[in-house]
Order: C-alpha cells, then structure tokens, then sequence
C-alpha cells in the first residue's frame, strides 16, 4: 500500500479509492478497503472522528452517565442516604460538563489524525463534490480547489443533517440542535424540545439532570415511535418523574426569539402551541425532529443521480453490498447515516466493514476466493440491516431493543407470539437496586420457533442486548436457547424467565 498519492502527468490526486467523510463510518470502510494493498485517501470537512465523537453518542452518554449512576445508588439502601435526593440540579454541572469536554476531546481531532496515518490513510481536508465519475473535487477552508481520482472506488460517508420543521418562525430564532446541546457550555433554566424520538428523550433526560425545566412537545401520541407501545408508556411515566413536562400530541405553530438589548438575539423563545393557542416560553428551543442523509452539494448530479428536492439531495438507493444503484460502472458505494438505511454509529460501521470488504475484494490484490454475494449471512452483504438491527437508547429507564417489533413481524407475515416478564421479579434486578420496575419482551416466531426480536425496558438494560442480538441473528431455536443457562443472580436470568413463559 502506497501513503503517497500517485500522480498521473497531472496535479490531480489520483488514489485507488477516495473516502469522503472521516467520520466513524468512514474511517471504518478506509481501513478495510486498504486492507488488500489498495491506496485509499479520505476527505473530511470538519473534525476526523464525524458526529459520533464530537456532537453524539460520546457527549450525550457522557452527559446522562451522571444522573444514571446516582439514581443507581438511589435505589441501595447503604449507597442511597448519602446521594442528596431531591436536588436540583440532580449531579454536578461543571463535572459533568468537564468530563463531557473531555468525552468529545475537547473538540480536537489530533488523536483521530495520528489513527489515520498509523493505519496508512491519506487525510484530505476540505469539502468534496463529485464533478464526474470517480472525480472529485476538493475545496479547501482556504478556498483553494484540487481534483481527487479514484481508480476503482468512491464511498460517501458524509453522515446526516438535522432536520428543521416548516415551522413559522423556527429558523429564524436559532434553535439549538443535537450539536448546541452536546456541546452546552451552559446549562438553559427553560428548555423546549420538538420531537419525540431518540435525541429528544435523552436530551430531556441529560438536561433535566442538569437542572433545565423542561417541555417536551411531542407530535404523535407517543414517544420512540419506533419501539413497541409499552417502552412509550414506560418512558413518560419515568421523564415526568423526573419533572419533564411530557406533552403529547403538542405542535409548536409559530416560533419567535425576543431580542432584547441586554440579551441581544439570544432572549427567551416564545412558542405558540396548537389545539389551545397557549404560549410556552423558554430560554432554549432543542429541534430533534430528525435527520436525513448529506446528499445535497456532493455533485450526484454530474453521476446521473437527481434529487427531487435539491436542498435535500438525491436519496441513494443502495443494495446490500452498499453500492449505490443508478450509477454506471460499479465505482459508487455509501454507508452509515448517508445510505439512509440505519442511523447508528455501530450499524454503519457494520457496513462501512462490509464496503471496506466488498471494495477490498473486487479491487485488491486479495487472495481471498471472489466475493461471495450470494450467501445471505456472507460478511460481503449487510443483511443485518434488514431485520436485525439493535439500538439501545440511554435514557432512565435506558430501552434496548433489536429485531423486530410484534406489529413490524405480524406486517412481515410472520406467525407472531409475544412473551412477556417482569424484569423486577427477577432476583439479579432485585439485588441491584430496591423498587426496580421494567419489562423484558420477545417476539417470536412460531413456524420456526426462533427469536424475531427483543425489547427491554428498565435499569442498566443495555448490556442485555448483545445476546438478544446473538439470538436473532443466529435464529437460534428455543429448545436450544434453554441450554444457555443465564448465571444466577443476574439480570440475564429473565431469558430463562422468558423461556418458561414461552412454555419450555
Ligand atoms: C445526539 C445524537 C446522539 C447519538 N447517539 C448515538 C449513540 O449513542 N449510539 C449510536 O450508535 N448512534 C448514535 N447517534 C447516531 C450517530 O451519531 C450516527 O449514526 C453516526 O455519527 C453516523 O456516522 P457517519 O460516519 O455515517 O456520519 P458522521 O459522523 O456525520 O460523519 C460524516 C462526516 O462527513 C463529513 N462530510 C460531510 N460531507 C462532506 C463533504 N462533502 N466533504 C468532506 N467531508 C464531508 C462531515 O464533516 C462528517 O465528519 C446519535 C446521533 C445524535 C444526533
Ligand atoms: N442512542 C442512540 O442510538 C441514538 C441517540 C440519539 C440519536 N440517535 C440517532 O439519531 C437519529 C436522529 O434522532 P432524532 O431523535 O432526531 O430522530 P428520530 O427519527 O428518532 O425522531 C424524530 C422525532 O421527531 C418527530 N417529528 C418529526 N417531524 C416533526 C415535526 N415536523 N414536528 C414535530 N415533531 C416532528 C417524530 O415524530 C419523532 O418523534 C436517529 O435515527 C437515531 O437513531 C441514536
């Protein structure tokens, strides 16, 4: 593998493939694909490390951890009388702030750089745009411009954008977005959240904890409206516990930012809400409406590829091997939240391995035998998107969840049973912490009698995941999953609980 560009009697940059983003997902399918003697350059805009690092997952669960752990200890005689228990805020801001900084690395990407050039990755800084096939163009923070060759490969790994409701007003009063919110230096007294999905429900959660009273105000009927019913019941119960105002079925109208001399544009929000007409006012406004894929700008017209709406961008259709469909000659891949399948760090480093591989294979020197697409479970195809897909959410109580819900089976023409158990009833939740409440449910299939999916709601769920996941994917038999014997007294011990209940 060459770290040096090579040049073709031109000053263009020619390398074998060109990566463009430099987040998780692409730094993932750079590594793979120069596994095989390939020379792979990735492009980045912003920060080497993407969203996950700087503005997502690493804030946002350093910002809930606090909370997590002294309700933990609220729930242990002997650990409970020495957490202080109605205070508010609920945990140290300047700590919790002060670790999250150092979560997020203080915003440098030094220690990401220094990965890249170890694993022998050409950094590029600068912004990327297709002006042809496998031709890029770079332009970079000084406007100057270069052109990027790939030989055999592009994969765009640009990420995703948040969305912004068509709301009057909303724009204009500069809502915060995930990224404001991770990176908070200080802490709102008032914060309005519009959403009611994954960024929402922890965000309430993490900025409850730091003292913000907060509204949440919730379109549809429920919350996560992906996840079965009862995590939505689960979770307002639990967020108006913590004094979060849970309002359901609540649009935002028309929003207006006061700006007042001494607060310049930075004064309180005022939202004007459907149904009643009331005015909620806030210092804050969080928009976790969702987001979607960073196709607009990337020049996906020059390559035939034509968006309906172009502020939008082009919506990439790709097939399991992450190829871009619609797009002459097989050069074209995407993965994670661009691709617009899953958008989670761990699902599009999954298919950013399967892009590293499948372009390692077609391209490289690889003695591997030819890429075996065919086998549904072959690490060439990311099957696992389709009806295996896990997520925890880190809220309190934390929801783990992989597979499918009982109404995504039954409308896949699954034959569909549900077993259900009380996770408080089971002695390792018990021990762990007094009054513990929360639910453990699968989905099963009767024909086969496998495991479709999981569902767990309650205290410190998210390590029970995994072998739901494993149960799924490897569509393990229920007469063979009793001989998993959970060790006792664990929390694990509700998969046998759920196995008696399924009448094993
Ligand atoms: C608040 C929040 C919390 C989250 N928490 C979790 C969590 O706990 N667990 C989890 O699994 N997922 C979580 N997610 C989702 C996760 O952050 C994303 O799925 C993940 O970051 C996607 O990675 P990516 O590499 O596809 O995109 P990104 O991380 O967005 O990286 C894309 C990169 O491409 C660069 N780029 C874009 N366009 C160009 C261009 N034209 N030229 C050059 N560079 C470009 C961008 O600067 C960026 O660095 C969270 C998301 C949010 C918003
Ligand atoms: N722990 C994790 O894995 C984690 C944490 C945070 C975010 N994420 C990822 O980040 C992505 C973005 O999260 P998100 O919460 O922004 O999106 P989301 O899709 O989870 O939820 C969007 C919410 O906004 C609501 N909404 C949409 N349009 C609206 C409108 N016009 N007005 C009012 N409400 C509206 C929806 O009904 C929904 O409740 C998700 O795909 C998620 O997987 C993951």
């Amino acid at each position: 593998m060459t770290h040096e560009a090579r040049t073709d009697q031109t000053d263009e940059l020619t390398y074998d493939v060109v990566v463009v983003g430099a987040g998780a997902v692409g730094e993932n399918a750079a590594d793979r694909a120069g596994r095989t003697g390939l020379s792979v350059a990735v492009v980045e805009d912003e920060l080497v490390g993407g969203e996950c690092s700087y503005w997502a997952c690493m804030p946002s669960k350093a910002l809930l951890r606090p909370g997590a752990v002294l309700e933990a200890a609220r729930r242990v005689p002997g650990a409970a009388g020495l957490v202080p228990q109605d205070r508010v805020p609920r945990v140290d801001v300047a700590s919790t702030l002060g670790r999250r900084d150092s979560f997020a690395s203080q915003w440098d990407d030094a220690s990401q750089v220094e990965w890249l050039d170890g694993a022998g990755i050409t950094l590029v800084r600068g912004r990327a745009r297709l002006v042809g096939p496998r031709r890029l163009e770079v332009t970079g923070a000084d406007g100057s411009t270069r052109t990027l060759v790939a030989r055999c490969a592009v994969v765009l790994a640009t990420g995703s954008v948040p969305t912004i409701p068509d709301v009057d007003g909303l724009a204009a009063a500069l809502p915060w977005t995930s990224r404001e919110a991770t990176a908070a230096q200080d802490v709102p007294r008032r914060l309005a959240i519009i959403g009611g999905g994954v960024v929402a429900v922890e965000m309430a959660t993490a900025f409850s904890d730091l003292g913000s009273a907060v509204t949440l105000l919730v379109r549809g009927d429920r919350l996560l409206p992906g996840t079965e019913p009862f995590v939505s019941d689960a979770l307002v119960a639990s967020l108006r516990d913590l004094g979060v105002d849970v309002r359901l079925g609540t649009q935002a109208t028309s929003v207006r930012r006061e700006t007042t001399a001494e607060a310049g544009p930075a004064g309180e929000v005022h939202l004007r809400l459907d149904g009643s007409g009331s005015v909620l006012v806030a210092d804050e406004v969080l928009v976790a409406a969702g987001r979607r894929p960073a196709t607009a700008g990337l020049g996906l017209d020059t390559v035939g590829l034509t968006a309906d709406d172009p502020d939008a961008g082009p919506h990439l259709e790709v097939d399991d091997a992450m190829q871009v469909q619609g797009v002459d000659g097989g050069w074209l891949f995407a993965a994670g939240d661009a691709a617009g399948r899953v958008a989670t760090t761990h699902q599009g480093k999954y298919e950013a391995r399967v892009v590293g591989d499948v372009i390692a294979a077609r391209f490289g020197d690889s003695d591997e035998a030819a890429e075996d697409g065919a086998r549904a479970w072959s690490r060439f195809r990311a099957t696992a998107d389709h009806e295996a897909v896990p997520q925890v959410v880190f809220t309190r109580p934390e929801v783990a969840a992989v597979g499918l819900t009982e109404a995504a089976a039954r409308d896949a023409g699954y034959t569909v049973r549900t077993v259900r158990y009380d996770l408080g009833s089971v002695a390792g939740t018990a021990v762990n912490g007094d009054g513990t409440e929360g639910t453990a449910q699968l989905v099963l299939d009767e024909d086969r009698g496998v495991v479709l999916g999981a569902t767990f709601v309650g205290p410190d769920v998210a390590e029970l995941l995994h072998a739901a996941t494993i149960a799924v994917v490897g569509q393990v038999p229920l007469d063979r999953l009793w001989h998993a014997v959970p060790a006792y007294p664990t929390v694990s011990e509700v998969w046998l609980r759920l196995l008696e209940t399924a009448g094993l």
